[in-house]
């Protein structure tokens, strides 16, 4: 396994913290990554990964805003002592042990995701049947697609285990899962990748709510 140089993340080209903080911004700017909300993280070579640091502004992060952990959630780097990783870092730890070509996982929170989050109370949510679920890697005509949903508990690390047990037994069809009344997680393999994910989700969830206002879904 390779080992992660930081003499060589002092680039735009090479360090994904610009490329992060650039998602975050524009995010924000879609009223996704509100204030504080959500946290993206990118794994890096030698299986750590950067994370939004906590509580930071998702508008207006700087490369000073991340912190860099291990799989297990040690702190490897950070700008200084009193930055705290994401309070969601054992989400992102999940992702990436349970998917090795992950190399991206997005969280952020929208109105639309908590919306829909309330159409089923079952553990997954059916998505339309709509073009853009090929963005998502599903080629099939009709897809019959759900979204995994998981229970906001107040225990972060309880989220976490549950998304791992039910991962285990059961990989979900696209790569994205629901936090019912908190919002959605994507992971790709690449920064890229995650951010169309997003985006693709989220004009899901928006044509959900409005054609359940239109009385059609
Ligand atoms: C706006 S508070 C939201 C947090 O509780 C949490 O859900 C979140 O997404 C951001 O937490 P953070 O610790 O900054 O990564
Ligand atoms: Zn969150």
């Amino acid at each position: 396994m390779l080992n992660y140089q930081p003499s060589v993340t002092n680039s735009k080209t090479t360090d994904p913290r610009f490329e992060l903080s650039d998602a975050a911004r524009y995010f924000y700017r879609q009223d996704w990554m509100v204030g504080t909300a959500g946290n993206l993280s990118a794994r890096l070579p030698d299986d750590s990964f950067w994370i939004t640091a906590s509580g930071k502004a998702k508008g207006e992060l700087s490369t000073s805003d991340f912190v860099r952990v291990t799989l297990t959630g040690e702190i490897l780097e950070r700008a200084s002592a009193n930055i705290k990783p994401s309070a969601e870092t054992i989400i992102h730890q999940v992702i990436y042990s349970l998917f090795p070509a992950a190399q991206a996982c997005y969280h952020v929170h929208s109105i639309e995701a908590n919306l829909v989050s309330h159409f089923t109370e079952k553990l997954n949510l059916l998505l339309p049947p709509l073009e853009m679920v090929k963005g998502l890697g599903v080629w099939e005509e009709n897809p019959q697609v759900a979204i995994p949903i998981f229970e906001n508990h107040l225990e972060v690390p309880q989220i976490a285990a549950e998304i791992s047990d039910r991962f285990s037994t059961q990989l979900p069809q696209v790569p994205a899962l629901l936090i019912r009344n908190h919002g959605v997680t994507v992971w790709a393999d690449s920064l890229t990748s995650a951010r169309n994910y997003v985006e693709l989700i989220e004009y899901i969830f928006r044509y959900m709510v409005a054609a359940r206002q239109a009385g059609i879904f």
